[in-house]
């Protein structure tokens, strides 16, 4: 449900509507399951390029290639659908969305900013990989936690509840009060850092903790590591929101124990978008409903086995019951 849930959010930010009803949408959703595994994937050519043969002979170029190929069928179909629609009377009908922006530069001739229509498939297509799989996670790393730990799911659903009262709708305002869900996010994006590598290039020779790193060389920082790493925080290994309520450490890339979105110019372009999503939806569902395990499984036989990708999932899926619903 996380899965179809962000996925219609950034369609409708991105094409104006939903593609999860759609054949062609739910194929392209399996197609970002399999892009998230392949980039996850050792490729060993990139590591020892001698050996980048194997990657021939094993099968990855050739799913890497039927992949590559498949996702570009789907975005050219969406391109030119909205070319079609792409009239102003349409726009006006609509909300503006972000392919329909990026086609108005694209069609206009007379900014000095210009973009191709690989441009285009190749913005929409990092969203989507960067967003969707991501957000997903951490909602059901965010919502274990919560069954896993009775008294974090209760306070919050009190701060919930009191500053909502029996109002339906949630807004930017309230969430703004609602500083124990804030924390709980953060401890969830600390703990289970969903995007837990990510590349970068020396671009000098330097020496780091006694390591020779040459120039040109490949530097993988280790955001998960970083955020269980005991010289930075007490009890690492402990779901603790309360630790964020009288600390000024933040996620935006400037606090170097909490990297859960990158730092630097090539630090995360989603954030708000995704604590939004994240907090808008953990508000949602802890307002208006009780959750328990299924089946009387008690919250210390909950399993949090980690699947290992560029995103980290649980390996098996979350199960949880609304036993009551306030609305
Ligand atoms: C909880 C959800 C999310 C997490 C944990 C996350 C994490 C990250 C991380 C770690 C990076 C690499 C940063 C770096 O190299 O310094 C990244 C890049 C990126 N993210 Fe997110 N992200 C999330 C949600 C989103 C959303 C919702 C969007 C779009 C709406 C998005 C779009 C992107 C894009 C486009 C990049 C590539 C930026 C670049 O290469 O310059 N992300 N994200």
């Amino acid at each position: 449900m996380f899965v179809s849930l962000t996925n219609d959010v950034i369609c409708r930010s991105a094409f104006g509507r939903k593609y999860s009803e759609r054949e062609d949408g739910k194929k392209f959703l399996m197609l970002l399951v399999e892009l998230s595994q392949l980039t996850g994937n050792l490729s060993i050519g990139e590591f020892i390029p001698c050996l980048s043969w194997i990657n021939r002979v094993n099968g990855f170029h050739a799913r890497v290639d039927k992949a590559a190929n498949e996702v570009d069928c789907f975005l050219d179909q969406v391109m030119q659908e909205h070319q079609i629609n792409a009239g102003p009377a349409v726009i006006g009908e609509r909300r503006e969305n972000f392919m329909g922006i990026l086609l108005k530069i694209y069609n206009d001739n007379t900014t000095s900013v210009s973009i191709d229509a690989e441009n285009i498939k190749a913005i929409i297509l990092v969203i989507f990989a960067g967003g969707t799989d991501t957000t997903t996670a951490t909602l059901v790393w965010a919502m274990t936690e919560l069954l896993w730990h009775p008294i974090v799911m209760n306070k919050l659903q009190n701060e919930i509840r009191e500053i909502l009262r029996d109002k339906h709708d949630i807004n930017d305002k309230d969430l703004e009060n609602m500083h124990y869900l804030k924390a709980v996010v953060k401890e969830t994006l600390r703990y289970h850092t969903t995007a837990p590598l990510y590349p970068r290039e020396a671009r000098e020779d330097t020496k780091v903790m006694g390591y020779e790193v040459a120039s040109g060389t490949m530097v993988l920082i280790n955001a998960w590591a970083i955020g269980r790493d005991p010289a930075y925080w007490d009890e690492p290994e402990k779901f603790k929101p309360e630790r964020f309520l009288n600390s000024s450490i933040d996620f935006m890339g400037l606090d170097f124990q909490l990297l859960p979105f990158g730092a630097g110019r090539r630090r995360c372009p989603g954030i708000k978008f995704a604590i939004a999503q994240v907090e808008l939806v953990l508000a949602n569902l802890l307002q208006k409903f009780e959750w328990e395990l299924p089946q009387g499984i008690k919250p210390q036989d909950l399993d949090t086995i980690e699947l290992h990708g560029s995103t980290i999932h649980r390996k098996n899926p979350l199960f949880a019951v609304a036993t009551h619903c306030y609305f």
